[in-house]
């Protein structure tokens, strides 16, 4: 039996405002997409990748990934983070004949440890069919009506920030995404509507449960400027102004963090 892992990095990265698709910006010499993909395929339980490119970078992507040769394949992304996953999942599950676990992960999440991918995967195939990694809210967090104005304050202790790589017994992701088991290339495109900014959110809405892991917070979501400053110095060590007992704790946070890339990699 087979993992895929499909790897939106379609978007375009408003938030970040660079000047080319946030997926193939570079952190340390590498666009984001290239050091995701990197991860998944270090975990080591991964058979094989596929890529949501954003339409007009498609040679771009192929040519960035063209190292991992066979083990990636690209398609073109869609117009939600949505679309993109449905299409390189119809892509994967036509590419493998015995998939039995999906992953689903963000390229901005670029920084994933390969322990959490590991975990995610041993979960599903523990039994449980939908797994999210998770981290704890550690910020008071209010709910607020459409003028700013608090209306609540949930309790965070029952609350998970939640991140990828997410990952699903096969057939299930296939009829969350509305998927046929006979789909093929002449199949028309699935009508099912995706309502969910996370792929565990439309398996929840099947009322199929959904397992939660711990995350980790190296798999940050590159999604502003502030973001990719962190994960630029934090992967070359620019971290700080090296003076003080601040600027000595954030190097040792860069230091465990390239010690960590070092051992994903070797
Ligand atoms: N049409 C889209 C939109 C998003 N994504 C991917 O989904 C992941 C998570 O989305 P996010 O970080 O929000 O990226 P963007 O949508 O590009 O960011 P923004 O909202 O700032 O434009 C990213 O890897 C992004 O490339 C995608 O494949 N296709
Ligand atoms: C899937 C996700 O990374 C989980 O945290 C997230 O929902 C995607 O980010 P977006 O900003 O909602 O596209």
């Amino acid at each position: 039996m087979s993992v895929i892992a499909v790897v939106p990095a379609a978007g375009r990265g408003e938030r970040l405002g660079a000047q080319v698709p946030k997926a193939l910006v570079e952190v340390a010499g590498e666009p984001l997409l290239v050091h995701a993909v990197h991860g998944l395929l270090a975990a080591g339980c991964v058979d094989h990748v596929v890529v949501a490119a954003p339409a007009a970078e498609v040679g771009v992507v192929v040519a960035a990934v063209r190292r991992f040769e066979s083990q990636v394949s690209v398609v073109v992304g869609g117009a939600e983070r949505g679309d993109s996953v449905r299409l390189a999942l119809r892509a994967g599950l036509r590419t493998l004949a015995d998939v039995d676990v999906v992953l689903v992960h963000d390229a901005a999440r670029a920084f994933t440890p390969v322990e959490v991918i590991r975990s995610v995967v041993d979960t599903v195939r523990a039994g449980s069919a939908a797994v999210v990694p998770v981290l704890p809210v550690s910020d008071t967090v209010k709910q607020v009506d459409a003028t700013g104005l608090v209306i609540a304050t949930p309790d965070r202790a029952g609350l998970r920030i939640v991140q990828t790589p997410q990952g699903f017994d096969a057939a299930l992701l296939r009829r969350a995404y509305g998927i046929a088991p006979e789909d093929d290339e002449s199949s028309p495109p699935s009508s099912v509507s995706i309502q969910a900014t996370d792929d565990a959110g439309l398996v929840e809405q099947l009322g199929v449960p959904v397992q939660t892991v711990p995350g980790h917070s190296h798999a940050f979501k590159v999604t502003t400027p502030f973001d990719l400053a962190v994960a630029d110095a934090l992967l070359t060590g620019q971290a700080g102004d090296g003076v003080g007992a601040d600027a000595r704790r954030a190097e040792r946070a860069a230091a465990e963090f390239r010690a960590h890339r070092a051992g994903d990699a070797g």
